[in-house]
């Protein structure tokens, strides 16, 4: 089963993954801030950008090159469009795995206007061949043009006017230094605070004309894995809830009845993290327990539990990998409301295969 974004596949069975649906993709446009304003949280980020493109404009230049690093659903492509706006520059946007000769990068960016944003999502992805021609398109405004095959082969170069490279990557470690040294501007997007999250909640709210109280809003904001696409998502769900079964008021109660409803617990913990967590303590009493012997126990491939379940479950400090194997936290069991087996007077714990699968 696909659950989540670590390979491309819609996030459509997962409520909590963090890559775009076709859904989201429909109303993300409606939702994406306009300009830096209007962008909630990341204060250095926006702070540090703000600085660069306000001197950009004051030179009257095409701002310096700027790469984004970050989970996906944080609002990079809403920064890149952001950038744009503010340049008062159109914007193009492409992704490296569309990229995949270098004749395509070619083709994109000899077409370019001067001082237009491109923006390039997952630009570790970019095949190497295109990486090369780009390094050159950066820093000089020029690529070589090969043309023809073998020893006949001849490198026409074209002038490109200026443009900025706006590269978006979910980890700035998988990009080659001369690529990274190539950015004038680096910036890595942090999780969102639950405070910020309550905030993109209650804007979002206010443009699809949703009434939503501040308990309605924080409950959301709590289970949305600090990714604003989550809460987003989230929303539209209890936003439909609130619809059908109360009068359209999204309350703190009926966003938690609401998120009941599509197992999203209230630390954002969904059914396949719960899965894993549940083997973990009921049958391994907590681990160490290898990847595989977990994966068995949750009837899940090795990596999805290990791709889609354990990055969030580690983040939360509820899970914790060791050489030996995972090993489940103290919070594992006080989220679950478990007791450890070393707590445990009669060493109840431990015992659960009955208590997971059992009627
Ligand atoms: N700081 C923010 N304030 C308000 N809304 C935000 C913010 N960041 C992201 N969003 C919302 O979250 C949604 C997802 O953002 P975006 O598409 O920019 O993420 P991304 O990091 O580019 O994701 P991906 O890596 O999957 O392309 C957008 O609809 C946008 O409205």
């Amino acid at each position: 089963m696909n659950w989540d974004d670590a390979n491309d596949t819609p996030a459509s069975e997962r409520l909590v993954g963090a890559s775009a649906d076709r859904e989201d993709q429909a109303v993300e446009a409606a939702l994406r801030p306009k300009d830096l304003g209007e962008f909630i949280g990341q204060e250095k980020v926006r702070e540090q950008l703000d600085l660069v493109l306000r001197a950009a404009r004051a030179r009257g230049a095409t701002a310096d090159h700027v790469l984004l690093s970050g989970a996906p659903g944080l609002g990079k492509t809403t920064l890149s469009m952001i950038i744009a706006a503010e340049m008062g520059a159109p914007i193009r946007i492409t992704s490296g795995p569309a990229i995949q000769h270098a004749g395509d990068l070619a083709a994109i960016l000899s077409s370019l206007q001067e001082g237009e944003v491109l923006f390039l999502d997952e630009i570790h992805r970019m095949s190497r061949p295109a990486e090369e021609m780009l390094y050159m398109a950066m820093e000089d405004f020029r690529v070589d043009v090969i043309v023809g095959k073998g020893p006949g082969a001849t490198a026409i170069p074209l002038e490109l006017p200026p443009f900025t490279l706006v590269g978006a990557t979910t980890r700035a470690g998988l990009l080659p230094p001369p690529l990274r040294d190539r950015f004038g501007f680096t910036a890595h997007m942090e999780f969102y605070e639950p405070h910020e999250l309550e905030r993109v909640v209650h804007r979002s709210a206010s443009l699809l004309d949703v009434g939503i109280e501040p308990d309605g809003a924080a409950e959301i904001a709590g289970r949305s894995r600090g990714t604003p696409r989550i809460a987003n998502r989230l929303l539209r769900r209890v936003r439909d809830y609130a619809q059908v079964k109360a009068d359209g008021l999204i309350t703190r109660d009926i966003a938690a009845a609401a998120l009941a409803v599509y197992e999203v617990d209230a630390r954002g913990l969904d059914r396949l993290d719960r899965a894993v967590l549940q083997a973990l303590l009921k049958l391994f009493g907590g681990g160490p327990v290898g990847l595989s012997t977990l994966a068995v126990a949750v009837g899940e491939e090795r990596e999805t539990v290990e791709e889609v379940a354990e990055p969030f479950l580690v983040r939360e400090g509820l899970l914790a990998r060791t050489p030996r194997g995972r090993v489940a936290t103290p919070a594992a069991w006080a989220h679950l409301e478990l007791t450890p087996p070393h707590a445990a007077a009669g060493g109840a714990a431990g015992n659960g295969q009955q208590d997971l699968f059992g009627a």
